[in-house]
């Protein structure tokens, strides 16, 4: 049974994931997402479950971050998981009283509405995790009225739900990837995804163009590029690029090839299937037919076959 680390503790959205990702995981929780993946490159963990992006708050920059630095991990499976948050607290609380309130960051984005609007004296403060909030809420003596985290972490330590459906949108969803120690990657299904980190070797006008170059002419399809700071100094920055296809297809093999050439350095994250399984559309001459039939055309006339 192997074991996976992800945020905790119980109750958090990511220990949800991580039990429709792999039900039958031992599961290590960690106090935060450095730590979850730490685990996993110490060899505390087989792998981990974290989260990568939100639909309304965009990607949590640390997870961006910790698959940039350290010893590679790969990604091998993604889950879009809607979350649904309730503002929780100790029996006999009332919603008038509450004046600090403890819950992740990206939940405050994602409530900032309810909070103004319900809760608009309160001093929101962010904590490691949703399910964090609610065991430090649950303590006697907590410096804290109220967390707001999944209605399961109600459960969990103790507390009452005061309100449910508090997020600014019902249809929120979080990306969580399940993520390992480099290895076989997963077989490619025809619906994939390929993820990976890029290093510019320097900031020449058109540099970021000619990164994505690489991809469209050989009709890969970006599905998100993300930038952050290398932290060399303002406009400094690395990019996360998601596409559709598996390394293993030919397109998507020279795109990354390519970009290896150009790339100070190019860090692979990992072809998993998408969550959503859709298949992409193979741009005219990009599939691998394609490419194998071209390759030898180009032996051919290179020894003269013309
Ligand atoms: O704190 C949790 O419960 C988490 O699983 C983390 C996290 C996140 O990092 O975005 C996951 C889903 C929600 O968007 C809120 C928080």
């Amino acid at each position: 049974m192997p074991k996976l680390a992800y945020l905790g503790p119980e109750g958090t959205f990511t220990e949800e994931a991580l039990r429709i990702l792999a039900p039958g995981a031992e599961r290590l929780p960690s106090t935060n997402v450095p730590a979850a993946l730490e685990a996993v490159r110490r060899g505390q963990a087989d792998g981990a479950v974290v989260p990568l992006e939100n639909s309304l708050e965009g990607a949590i920059t640390t997870t961006l971050d910790e698959l940039a630095r350290g010893e590679s991990l790969l990604i091998n499976a993604e889950l879009l998981l809607p979350v649904e948050f309730s503002l929780l607290a100790r029996p006999g609380t009332e919603i008038a009283h509450i004046k600090r309130v403890f819950t992740h960051p990206a939940a405050i984005t994602q409530c900032r509405n309810f909070i103004a609007r319900e809760l608009p004296d309160a001093v929101v403060v962010a904590a490691s995790s949703t399910a964090a909030a609610a065991q430090e809420v649950a303590l006697p003596g907590s410096p804290y009225d109220a967390a707001i985290a999944a209605r399961i972490a109600g459960e969990h330590y103790g507390l009452v739900e005061l309100a449910g459906g508090i997020g600014d949108r019902s249809d929120t969803v979080t990306r969580f990837v399940q993520v390992s120690r480099p290895g076989p990657l997963p077989e490619p299904t025809g619906a994939d995804r390929t993820s990976l980190v890029a290093f510019l070797a320097d900031d020449h006008p058109g540099a970021l163009l000619e990164m994505l170059t690489e991809f469209s002419v050989r009709g890969v399809n970006l599905s998100r590029i993300e930038s952050r700071p290398t932290g060399d100094g303002i406009g400094r920055y690395f990019f996360h690029f998601d596409f559709e296809g598996h390394v293993a297809d030919a397109r998507v093999g020279e795109a990354v090839s390519g970009l290896h050439r150009i790339c100070s350095r190019v860090r692979f994250l990992g072809s998993y299937p998408r969550a959503d399984a859709l298949s992409p559309q193979i741009k005219r001459g990009t599939g691998d037919d394609d490419f194998a039939e071209a390759a030898s055309w180009l032996d051919r006339i290179r020894t003269g076959q013309v």
